[in-house]
């Protein structure tokens, strides 16, 4: 038997369908919309929608209950108490992934395979996440450090979970593809998933910005990607860019946004403070400047990545790098006014 449309019941199937219709390939899709219509399930409603679009239950012999029984499994695993690292989270970096994907200059570049894993990583790639960072589980001697010896603990932890999860009752989606295809989806989500560690954000842009310059010597067409390695390390950079896409979204979005990672921050600060631990950088709620961290993260982290990728699928990121600016520079104000209020 198929499951309900969207993959699960809602008293407002009509109007997410709808809404998955007008802008499930759109860059300012509300995802807070869509949890509220999907009641709470907008990781699998945004995976069943985006599998139906790109035919997945027919390339990969999926059968649709088993998608739903799984996804609903990985959903229920993100922490729904956290709130910024969730399943709306997951769900809002799989569907700016696959708008991503959607790039002209992207066409032909990735296997039918390479768009599932792409998919599939982002949808678990924050799964079971604790609402506190790899430091944090380190300094605390979590059993999660012990347990990955301090390397990248939380992106570790996600890839286990999801995997686990795979062998599950009913659960298994990757049952009809090939052993080697198994395999190399396999290797490819572990590839992307610890690529979402902070720790490698550096050396990733590094090697996007070398990939970005022979592009342009090559004549400017990405065409040529015959090995692994380069094919990885472009889907590598687009989950990433995905991970840090909050402040290139309209403002309503990336504001809800920082008021959940700020929130997130702020107990995790809190938690620090009970325990004798030195409170880590921007999660202090007393004396944390909200708008001009946005600004600093911004300035050093997101826009040096999304000018890369822009450059890399040029002309197609180019409103996301304006929306970008556009609010780096409402928040520079905010900050300003703020500052000038308080010499007031
Ligand atoms: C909406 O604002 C943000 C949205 C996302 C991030 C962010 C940074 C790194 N990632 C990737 C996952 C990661 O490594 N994290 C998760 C966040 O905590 C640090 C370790 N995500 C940061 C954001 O703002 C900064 C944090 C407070 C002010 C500036
Ligand atoms: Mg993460
Ligand atoms: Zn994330």
């Amino acid at each position: 038997p198929l499951p309900p449309r969207l993959g699960v019941e809602t008293p407002h199937a009509e109007q997410l369908s709808e809404l998955f219709a007008q802008s499930l390939g759109t860059w300012g899709l509300d995802i807070f919309l869509v949890d509220r219509l999907s009641c709470q399930h907008p990781l699998v409603t945004v995976v069943y929608a985006i599998a139906e679009k790109r035919d997945f239950f027919n390339k990969f012999r999926i059968h649709p209950s088993t998608l739903v029984n799984y996804f609903l499994h990985v959903e229920q695993h993100y922490k729904q108490d956290n709130p910024y690292h969730n399943a709306v989270h997951a769900a809002d970096v799989t569907q700016s992934t696959h708008v991503l994907l959607n790039a002209q200059a992207l066409d032909n570049v990735f296997s039918d395979l390479e768009i599932l894993a792409s998919i599939f990583a982002c949808a678990i790639h924050d799964v079971n996440h604790p609402g506190v960072t790899n430091q944090f589980l380190i300094n605390t001697e979590n059993e999660l450090a012990i347990m990955y010896n301090d390397a990248s603990v939380l992106e570790n932890h996600h890839c286990a979970v999801a995997f686990k999860l795979l062998q599950e009752p009913n659960s298994n989606i990757l049952r009809q593809l090939e052993d080697g295809q198994r395999k190399q989806l396999r290797k490819m989500v572990i590839d992307m998933v610890l690529a979402t560690d902070m720790s490698k954000h550096m050396s990733l842009l590094a090697d996007l910005k070398t990939m970005v310059e022979t592009k342009k010597v090559a004549g400017g067409c990405l065409l040529k990607l015959d090995n692994y390695s380069e094919k990885m390390q472009i889907m590598q950079n687009m989950v990433h860019c995905a991970d840090l896409s909050n402040p290139a979204k309209p403002m309503p979005l990336s504001s809800q946004w920082v008021t959940r990672v700020m929130e997130e921050f702020f107990s995790q600060g809190d938690r620090e403070k009970a325990l004798g631990l030195p409170v880590s950088p921007m999660c202090c709620r007393e004396t944390a400047n909200v708008e001009k961290s946005q600004v600093s993260f911004i300035d050093f982290i997101v826009h040096p990545l999304w000018e890369a990728w822009t450059e890399l699928v040029h002309p197609d990121a180019e409103h996301i790098l304006n929306t970008l600016e556009g609010n780096r520079d409402h928040y520079s104000e905010l900050s300003a006014a703020k500052e000038a209020a308080a010499a007031a």
